[in-house]
C-alpha cells in the first residue's frame, strides 16, 4: 500500500514537495492555513511565480495522488508529516519558529500512531530544535517515537519544481538511524547523492550554503570597486575567474547586491547565532551588500548635484528577475534612501508592481506606474535595480527623449549596453563597471 504523507504549508516548497512525493508513489494530503490559498488551489486558479509548479500540483490533485485538506491534521494514521511552513523574520532579525513548533505539536497531538516528522522549514541552528524535541517528548510513548528529521531544500524561487524533484543532494539530518533509513528509501528513486548528518549539521548546511552564495556576491562586488579604481572591467575579471571550475560562474555577477527572502535572512541569522562571536566574514558580506545600495545613492548625488527635489525612476522592484517577490529587494532599499534624501521616486516593475505597492504604498514622495515609459517620462535619472531582460529591449531612444536634466542612467545590474546609451546622449553609469 502507498505510504501516506501529510504536508503542512503550501508555498513553493510545500507545492513542490507534494509533487515530488506523489511522483515517489506516496498518497499525499496537503494543507495550508491560508483559506484564500486553499480556495485558489481547489478552484485551480492560484497565481504563482512558477505556473508550471502549480500546474503539476493540480495535475496531481486531478489524478487523485494529492488531496487538499482544510484541516490542519490528517484524519487517520500517516507515515510522514512534512513541515513546509514559513519562518518569517522577527523584529530582532531572527527567524520565528514558534509557529512551526506549535503547528507540529498540534499535528502530532491530533494524529494517531507513529510517523516521521520531516522538517523542510529549517530552524536556525541553536535552541529551536531542542524546544521542539522537548515539546514532542511529552507526546512520545514506548510505541510512539515521533522521530524528527531535518531535510533542507535548496530551491531557487521560480525553479522550485526542478530543484526539488531533481535535487543536487538530499541531506538527511537526524540522530535516529531507522528514521534516516526510512527517508533514504523514500528518496532513493531520485538518484541524488544522500548525505546522512546530525540535525545540527543539516541546519548549518542550509544556512551556510546561502551565506556562501551571499559571500560570493559580496566578494565580486568588492572586486568591482577595486576594478573601478584600477581601470579593469569587472565583467571581464568575473569571466576570467569563472572559467576556473573551482570558482565557477554562479553567484559572481556584480551589481546592486543580493536580496530576497533567503540570502539576507540567513546571513543575518548566522551572524547573530552565537552571542559574543565575531563572524568577520559574515559581517563583511552584510556590509558590502549594504554598501552596494548606498553606492546607487552616492552615484546619483554626484551626478545630479543633489537628490532634493529630483525625480528618480526605478526600473525593477523584484529582488531578482523572473519573480514578483519584493522581499529585501534592492530596488525598495534604494526607494527608501531616495525618499529620505528628498527625491521623488517613480517606480516600475514588469511583474512585482502589486507587491511593491503593498510594501511601499504611494505617497507624495513615491508614485507607482504600470508602464515603463510613463515612469521614466520627466525623470532626471533612471536606476536599473532588477535584472529583467525586458529592460534591455525597451526603446531607449524614446526614454532618452523624455528624460530631463543630465539624463542619468545608473545600471545596478550590468544589463544595458553602455556605448549605445551614451550615443543617445545619456549619462550612463554602470554601478559595477
Ligand atoms: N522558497 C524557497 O526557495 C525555500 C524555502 N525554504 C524554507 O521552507 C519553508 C517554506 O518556504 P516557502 O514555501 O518559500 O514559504 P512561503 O512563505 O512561500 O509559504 C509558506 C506557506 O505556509 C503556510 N503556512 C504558514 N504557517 C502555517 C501553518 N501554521 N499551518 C499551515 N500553513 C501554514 C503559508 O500560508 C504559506 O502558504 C520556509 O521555512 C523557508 O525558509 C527552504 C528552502 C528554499
Ligand atoms: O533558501 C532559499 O530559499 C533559496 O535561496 C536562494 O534562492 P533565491 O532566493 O531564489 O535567489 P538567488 O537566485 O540565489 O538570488 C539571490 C539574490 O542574489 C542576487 N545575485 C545572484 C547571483 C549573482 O551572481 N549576483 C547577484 O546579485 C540575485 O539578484 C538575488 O537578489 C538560493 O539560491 C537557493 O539555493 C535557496 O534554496
Amino acid at each position: 500500500m502507498a505510504q501516506h504523507a501529510f504536508i503542512v504549508g503550501l508555498g513553493h516548497v510545500g507545492l513542490a514537495t507534494a509533487v515530488c512525493l506523489a511522483e515517489l508513489g506516496c498518497r499525499v494530503t496537503a494543507h495550508d492555513h491560508d483559506a484564500a490559498r486553499m480556495d485558489g488551489l481547489a478552484e485551480g486558479r492560484l497565481e504563482s511565480d512558477e505556473p508550471a509548479l502549480v500546474a503539476a500540483f493540480l495535475q496531481g490533485v486531478a489524478a487523485g495522488q494529492i488531496a487538499l485538506s482544510r484541516r490542519s491534521h490528517p484524519d487517520g494514521p500517516i507515515d510522514f508529516a512534512f513541515a513546509c511552513v514559513g519562518t518569517p523574520l522577527k523584529p530582532d532579525g531572527r527567524p520565528a519558529t514558534t509557529g512551526l513548533r506549535n503547528t507540529l505539536i498540534d499535528l502530532a497531538a491530533r494524529t494517531p500512531g507513529d510517523f516521521l516528522l520531516v522538517l523542510k522549514s529549517v530552524p536556525p541552528p541553536g535552541g529551536a530544535l531542542s524546544r521542539l524535541q522537548a515539546a514532542l517528548a511529552r507526546l512520545r510513548t514506548p510505541t510512539r517515537n515521533l522521530p524528527v528529521v531535518i531535510t533542507p531544500e535548496f530551491p531557487r524561487r521560480g525553479q522550485a519544481l526542478r530543484d526539488i524533484t531533481q535535487p543536487s543532494r538530499i541531506v538527511i539530518g537526524t540522530d535516529d538511524g531507522q528514521a534516516a533509513n526510512t527517508l533514504a528509501k523514500l528518496y532513493a528513486p531520485l538518484r541524488s547523492p544522500i548525505l546522512f548528518v546530525s540535525p545540527a549539521s543539516a541546519q548549518l548546511i542550509k544556512y551556510a550554503s546561502n551565506a556562501f552564495f551571499a559571500a560570493k556576491i559580496s566578494f565580486i562586488n568588492e572586486i568591482a570597486s577595486l576594478a573601478r579604481s584600477t581601470g579593469a572591467d569587472v565583467r571581464s575579471v568575473a569571466e576570467g575567474m569563472a572559467l576556473d571550475p573551482r570558482i565557477g560562474a554562479d553567484f559572481i555577477e556584480p551589481g546592486i547586491g543580493y536580496g530576497g527572502d533567503c540570502l539576507p535572512r540567513e546571513v543575518r541569522a548566522l551572524e547573530r547565532l552565537i552571542p559574543g562571536h565575531r563572524p568577520g566574514m559574515l559581517r563583511a558580506t552584510l556590509a558590502i551588500n549594504a554598501r552596494q545600495r548606498e553606492a546607487v545613492i552616492s552615484t546619483l548625488n554626484e551626478a545630479l548635484g543633489t537628490l532634493r527635489g529630483k525625480e528618480i525612476c526605478i526600473f525593477g522592484l523584484a529582488f531578482k528577475a523572473g519573480t514578483g517577490d519584493v522581499r529585501e529587494a534592492p530596488g525598495l532599499a534604494v526607494i527608501d534612501a531616495l525618499r529620505r534624501g528628498g527625491a521623488h521616486v517613480r517606480a516600475y516593475d514588469p511583474r512585482a508592481g502589486a507587491a511593491a505597492r503593498d510594501a511601499r504604498p504611494a505617497d507624495e514622495r513615491l508614485s507607482h506606474y504600470d508602464d515603463a515609459y510613463q515612469a521614466a517620462a520627466g525623470a532626471d535619472a533612471v536606476v536599473i535595480a532588477t535584472d529583467w531582460p525586458e529592460f534591455r529591449s525597451l526603446d531607449w531612444t524614446d526614454i532618452a527623449e523624455h528624460l530631463s536634466g543630465p539624463r542619468v542612467v545608473v545600471d545596478g545590474r550590468n544589463l544595458l549596453e553602455g556605448d549605445a546609451l551614451r550615443a543617445l546622449g545619456l549619462s550612463f553609469i554602470p554601478l559595477a563597471g
